[in-house]
Parts: structure tokens; C-alpha cells; sequence
């Protein structure tokens, strides 16, 4: 049984990881999360601050797959003296949820954008670039990893509000319930209402075309003086290094997460990588009235409906239902062994009893 310092959770960690990480790390190793990738280089945070970590060589050669190495966001086992040395990583915490898309050519394989995110803000502008049809193409996206989707409207000082609520309209008409927030970063309107959704622990991350204002909002919420201290140094064997913190630590607490591949995964992600069989069901389940709705029986499922309706071939329906059932089950059967493990452990005790070990 390992057991964390309870000042991680201002990063993020919570029982679900520690649940999970109960079978990969070892006694002796500690949990840190990734803060930033630079190839090769990791740059990790925990309860003692920041230090720059490697991937241990058995790591290394034993992972084949590219979503299966850490990535921004990821909690992994590492190996650190406190020393002036490279952490040393030996695994990565199972992730609660993801961003990711198809790596480039004809392959199934993933690669990993940014690992536990709690909250995608999904930005779009209100001139130009506002577009219901993408819009549900990123809540595929994200709710595919299992994050959950907000809804940034910026530029609103560049229309009317007329123009405005009818751009609410179109969304909500389109059966999108997802929370919309109309801002302009010229003004200040709305930027606010940003700052009250983000938690204290909880991780966030922007998504969103070219020029939308990404950048301009992060700077807000963030400081000036925080991005320009991003830059992280570092000496290592022989090495100088700078690498770009991706992870950040705002001042209320919440995190934000804004890597390179955020910000091309607006046109490589959403455009493209929407191979998945089951993206109609993914669009039809961001407007069941339940956010936890399991489309099998719920009032106001959006996917049921269309089913019944027959817009929505069943058969295609169950087929999403079976392989969903599937991927639960491997859930289940880790639970399963946790409780295998906690039954051996009750019956081990018994025996002992009955045998009078335990008593003096
Ligand atoms: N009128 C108006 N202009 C804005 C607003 N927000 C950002 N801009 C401008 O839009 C342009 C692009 O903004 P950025 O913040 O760089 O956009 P981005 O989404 O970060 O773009 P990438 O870095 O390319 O992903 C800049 O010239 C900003 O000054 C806004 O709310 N209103
Ligand atoms: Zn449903």
C-alpha cells in the first residue's frame, strides 16, 4: 500500500489515481506529475517543487506504444533522490482522461495531447470562426477522453448582442447543452465569468482555431508575469536545457495546460481525427439532459431518442453498447482484483486465527 502526500491534491491528485496507482508503484518511489515534455526530458512537480526526470531505460525498451509514454498532465512513479539528479521514471498512473488524436499516417495509434484534464474550455470566436458543426466536433473530441467541455464565445466586442444571442441560439438549437461563456478580451466582459468556473485543483485546458484568442485570454487569467517566467533551466549532465512549462499553476489554484500540440489539435484533432465509428452517438450523447446519462434508459437521452426515432439504426446502437459494456467490464476487472486482493488478505487473517497465530 503506497501512500501519497496529501499536498499533491493541489495538483490534481485524487482517490481515482490513487486507486490506480496502487499496483504500479513500488515502495520506495514517489508520484509526481508532468509539468512539461521536451523529448527525451521531462520536467515533473510534486509536494518538494520542480526537478527535471528521465525515463528509466526499462521503460524505455518495454514500452512500444507512443500514447503509452507521459505526456503533459500525466502522474507517474518516479525514483528521486532530492539531489541535484534526474528523477528517475518507472511508470505512468493509468489517466482519467485525455486529449489525444490519430498519429500521422494510416495507423490506429493515438498520440497523447495532454493527460488528465478536467475541464476542456472549447474556444471559438464570434467573428469569423464561429461554427456550430465544428463546435460539436470538438465535444466529440472531448468528451471521447472523458473530459468535460465548456464553451468560450470570444470577440463579442467585435457584434452586437443581437448577433450574439443568436449565436447562443444557433448552439442551443443545434441541442447543445454544454455551458457557453460569451467574453471579449478587448473589454473584460465575460472574462470573469472564466476566472469563477476555474477550480482550485483542477485542471484546464484551451482548445480552439487559429487567432480565436487563446493566447490573449491565458495571459489574463494567468498574469504577464507568470508566462514570462516559464522559462525553465536546468544543468544536467553535462546538458543545458530550456524547457517551456506547459503545465501552470494559476494564482487561484487551478491548473492550466497549454502545449504545442493544443494548439495545432484545433485543425489536426477536430478535423481529422474523427475516425471514430461511434462519433454520431458522440455528438447525439453531448445533448442527453444528463451529463452521466448511460443511454439505456434515461428520460431526455438524446441518443435513445434518435433510436427510437430512426435516425439512429439500432443495430449500430447496440453494437456502441456492447464494445461500451466491453471497456467497462476491463474496468470492472480491475476492481475485481482489488477486491480479490482485499478478500485474500480477510481470509489470510481468518486462517491465522483459526490456527491461533494471532493470539498471544
Ligand atoms: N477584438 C478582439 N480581438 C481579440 C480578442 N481576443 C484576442 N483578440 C486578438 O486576436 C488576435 C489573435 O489572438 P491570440 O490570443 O493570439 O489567438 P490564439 O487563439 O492564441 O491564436 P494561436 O496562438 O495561433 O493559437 C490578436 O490580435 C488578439 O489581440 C477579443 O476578445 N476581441
Ligand atoms: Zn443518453
Amino acid at each position: 500500500m503506497i501512500s501519497v502526500s496529501e499536498q499533491l491534491n493541489q495538483f490534481g491528485w485524487n482517490e481515482w489515481f490513487d486507486a490506480k496507482a496502487q499496483e504500479i508503484i513500488w515502495a520506495g518511489h514517489r508520484v509526481a506529475r508532468v509539468v512539461a515534455v521536451d523529448r527525451e526530458q521531462l520536467l515533473v512537480i510534486d509536494e518538494s517543487g520542480e526537478y527535471r526526470a528521465k525515463l528509466a531505460g526499462r521503460f524505455l525498451y518495454t514500452t512500444e506504444r507512443p500514447s503509452d509514454f507521459p505526456c503533459v498532465g500525466d502522474w507517474v512513479s518516479i525514483q528521486y533522490s532530492g539531489s541535484d539528479d534526474f528523477g528517475i521514471i518507472h511508470d505512468v498512473v493509468p489517466r482519467k482522461s485525455f486529449l489525444r488524436r490519430k498519429a500521422a499516417g494510416d495507423t490506429i495509434e493515438y498520440q497523447m495531447i495532454a493527460a488528465n484534464i478536467d475541464v476542456a474550455l472549447i474556444v471559438q470566436s464570434c467573428q469569423f470562426d464561429f461554427n456550430v458543426n465544428r463546435l460539436e466536433r470538438y465535444l466529440v473530441m472531448v468528451r471521447n477522453g472523458q473530459v468535460d467541455p465548456v464553451v468560450l464565445l470570444t470577440k463579442t466586442d467585435l457584434i452586437s448582442p443581437e448577433t450574439l444571442q443568436e449565436l447562443i441560439d444557433e448552439i442551443k438549437n443545434a441541442g447543445i447543452t454544454t455551458e457557453v461563456i460569451a467574453l471579449s478580451n478587448i473589454t473584460g466582459e465575460g472574462v470573469n465569468n472564466v476566472r469563477d468556473i476555474l477550480q482550485s485543483g483542477k485542471t484546464y485546458s484551451l482548445l480552439g482555431s487559429s487567432g480565436v484568442g487563446k493566447s490573449t485570454l491565458i495571459n489574463q487569467l494567468i498574469g504577464r508575469q507568470i508566462l514570462e517566467t516559464k522559462m525553465v533551466s536546468g544543468t544536467g549532465e553535462g546538458r543545458h536545457t530550456t524547457v517551456r512549462r506547459e503545465l501552470i499553476l494559476l494564482s487561484n489554484g487551478a491548473m492550466l495546460i497549454d502545449n504545442p500540440g493544443m494548439r495545432e489539435f484545433g485543425i489536426m484533432g477536430a478535423e481529422e481525427g474523427m475516425g471514430d465509428s461511434f462519433a454520431d452517438i458522440y455528438v447525439l450523447a453531448s445533448k442527453c439532459k444528463y451529463r452521466d446519462c448511460s443511454h439505456s434508459n434515461e428520460k431526455g437521452c438524446a441518443v435513445l431518442a434518435a433510436v427510437e426515432e430512426g435516425s439512429l439504426h439500432r443495430a449500430h446502437y447496440q453494437n456502441f453498447i456492447k464494445l461500451r459494456t466491453e471497456s467497462e467490464f476491463h474496468d470492472l476487472s480491475y476492481l475485481e482484483k482489488r477486491n480479490k486482493d482485499k478478500a485474500f488478505g480477510r481470509y489470510i487473517k481468518s486462517a491465522k486465527k483459526d490456527l491461533g497465530i494471532n493470539r498471544k
